[in-house]
């Protein structure tokens, strides 16, 4: 097996297992069916650290092993769970972090990223708002309607509202966590792409 192929592993269990904890961390307020959660937070970190592909396989791994019964979603897994009222972010959430992943390597990639922090910063912000988090709520609130049969005014109340603010702030969190470890993510994001696919001119 490659080194970079166990590295890729390596990785893509670390951030599945920081995704696990990120998802523990949940409020449910006055008995709501969406938890406050960590999770895009978790979806971030995977997307800036890994390619495309590793981000969406570290959260896609821990949908499989919830499949399997394991409650790692919020307390809770099973199929049940899966496709109960908040499967729609559930099953978003790979895809976000493979969004998140492209939209990172497009802006490393652009001189930009390093001539003005104050720059990147807003960048690194939009990215994490539009992909691990509005992203989430295409398929997390027709799904929520589906299974309660909730108007779309009454899902929007219960899945979309309360958290405007908490993902704001996750986002912020990811931008700063961005900006202070930039040769970090540089660093693993390459150390996982086979030699002949690296682009040099990535900067950090
Ligand atoms: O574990 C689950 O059952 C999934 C919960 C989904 C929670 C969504 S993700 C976007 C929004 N932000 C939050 O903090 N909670 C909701």
């Amino acid at each position: 097996m490659q080194s970079n192929n166990i590295r890729s592993l390596v990785f893509i269990a670390l951030f599945a297992a920081l995704f696990i904890i990120m998802s523990s961390l949940t409020i449910k307020l006055g008995g709501s069916l969406v938890p406050i959660t960590l999770q895009t937070l978790g979806v971030v970190l995977s997307g800036l650290f890994l390619s495309p592909r590793n981000a969406f396989l570290s959260i896609f791994v821990v949908i499989v092993l919830a499949a399997i019964g394991l409650p790692l979603f919020s307390g809770a897994g099973g199929i049940a769970h899966l496709t109960g009222a908040t499967g729609g972010f559930i099953f978003a959430f790979p895809f976000c972090a493979m969004l998140v992943s492209i939209a990172i390597g497009a802006f490393l990639r652009m001189s930009s990223s390093k001539a003005n922090k104050g720059l990147a910063v807003v960048v690194f912000f939009l990215i994490f708002e539009l992909f691990s988090s509005l992203f989430s709520y295409l398929p997390g609130i027709p799904w929520l309607m589906h299974i309660t049969e909730f108007s779309f005014q009454k899902a929007m109340a219960v899945g979309f509202f309360p958290f405007i603010i908490g993902d704001a702030l996750k986002s912020l969190v990811g931008a700063i966590l961005a900006i202070s470890l930039t040769p970090y993510i540089v660093y693993i994001r390459s150390s996982t792409v086979k030699r002949s696919n690296q682009n040099l001119t990535i900067k950090g």
